[in-house]
């Protein structure tokens, strides 16, 4: 069997060898002659996956895409091909969430404010929305979730309108797919007559795909309005984004909202699984075996954490600004935004550090700021 590979896909080798010969290639050039002969592919959100690729393949059974996104695949055509397509849904949802929550500490602490006491608007309720929420909330912010389409199909949690959200949230966090089509199309859902509909202040946040914002419209609504603050893990137009939003964003990263270790390997392993349940194997490799321990393990000493604590505490497993400084060297080339990606350190969850207290006493005000970690997703 032929498995051609996203060179760029973690613990491929450990998973897959077992099935066949890996060739890994370059997502982004791929070509239709890379894989003419084989089986399967292995694919990252930087892949065209449709016709023009893989006509030609004859022999190919399973696509798997280890992301939570759709929109780079012919998922149509690989159905009429009658060829097994799988993604990884909510594979990364965990670090787009903490992501979400550690960009905005962030801010806040660049800004000389705070990030507590600030209402959090959460458009789209899907695994990475709901990943965002749990850590807002851990940390006892109020939060608006909007999702028309969850609302109604009868989930049960409270949802408002995106006008309302708006008109109340203090920040903005988008978690939507990327859709061209249909009532709920969010292509573009934050167009320019949008953007001027943020309440002063309001800091916006997207971490979900690029489209979403109408990046000339957000130029010029940065360009008029500075007291909107904006972070932007995704980009128009991506791997080229347009260089002059790039000095408006407070905070620039390149697509690495979901770049944590633990997601990465979910979502390859949630492809092994489809594999092995495609070929009708039992599937004998264990997702904890292949990550590394971690390298801290913390103790807290202090009767109450702050938010300046908070944020030393998520440094921990993910320094954001180190990624913001890098995006502003080298973003101006595709080659230098795929680099960065290619070469981002895999940073961790929270739950890859275990913390404790020092202060033994389980009634001190303590055991709160624990059990607010613990709620974040530190481990025990
Ligand atoms: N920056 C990054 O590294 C990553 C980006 N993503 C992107 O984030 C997107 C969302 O991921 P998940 O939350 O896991 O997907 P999901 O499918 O679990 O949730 C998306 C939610 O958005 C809702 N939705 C759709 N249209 C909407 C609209 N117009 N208004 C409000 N809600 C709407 C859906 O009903 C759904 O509940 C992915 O499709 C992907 O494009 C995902 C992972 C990592
Ligand atoms: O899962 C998704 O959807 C994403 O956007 C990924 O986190 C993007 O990662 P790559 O597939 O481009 O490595």
């Amino acid at each position: 069997m032929k498995i051609v590979a996203d060179e760029n896909m973690p613990y491929v080798e450990e998973l897959f060898a077992e099935f066949g010969q890996i060739e890994f290639v370059n997502g982004r050039t791929l070509t239709a002659e890379q894989v003419k002969d084989a089986d399967v592919l292995l694919v990252r959100s930087v892949t065209k996956v449709n016709q023009a690729l893989i006509d030609q393949a004859t022999k190919l059974i399973f696509v798997g895409s280890a992301t939570i996104g759709t929109d780079h695949i012919d998922v149509d055509y690989l159905q009429q091909r009658g060829i097994e397509f799988s993604n990884a849904p909510g594979c990364n949802a965990t670090a787009v969430g903490e992501f979400a929550f550690i960009a905005l500490l962030e801010l806040a602490k660049r800004l000389g404010t705070q990030l507590k006491g600030k209402i959090v608007g959460i458009v789209g309720a899907g695994n990475t929305g709901t990943a965002a929420a749990k850590c807002f909330e851990a940390y006892g912010l109020q939060v608006l979730l909007c999702d028309p389409i969850k609302q109604a199909e009868g989930d049960s949690r409270l949802f408002v309108a995106l006008d309302e959200l708006i008109a109340k949230a203090d920040v903005v966090s988008l978690h939507v797919p990327i859709t061209k089509v249909g009532p709920h199309k969010t292509w573009y859902l934050f167009d320019g007559a949008r953007l001027n509909t943020l309440k002063p202040n309001t800091w916006l946040i997207n971490c979900c795909r690029g489209e979403v914002i109408d990046n000339h419209a957000l130029i010029k609504m940065k360009q008029a309005r500075n007291d909107i603050k904006v972070i932007l893990d995704v980009w128009e137009g991506e791997p080229n984004p347009i260089a002059d939003l790039v000095p408006l964003v407070e905070f620039a990263t390149p697509h690495i909202a979901g770049y944590s270790l633990e997601g990465k390997a979910r979502g390859t392993f949630m492809l092994y699984q489809t594999l092995c349940r495609i070929l009708q194997q039992q599937a004998t490799k264990s997702l904890v075996d292949l990550l590394p321990p971690f390298e801290f393990q913390q103790s807290l000493n202090t009767a109450s954490l702050d938010e300046s604590h908070l944020l030393k505490m998520c440094r921990l497993v993910f320094d954001l600004r180190d990624d913001d400084a890098l995006f502003r060297q080298s973003f101006h080339t595709s080659a230098g935004f795929d680099l960065l990606r290619k070469q981002h350190t895999h940073r961790r969850e929270f739950s890859a550090l275990a913390v404790n207290s020092c202060i033994d006493n389980a009634f001190s005000a303590s055991s709160d700021c624990i059990k607010m970690l613990w709620s974040l997703g530190y481990s025990q």
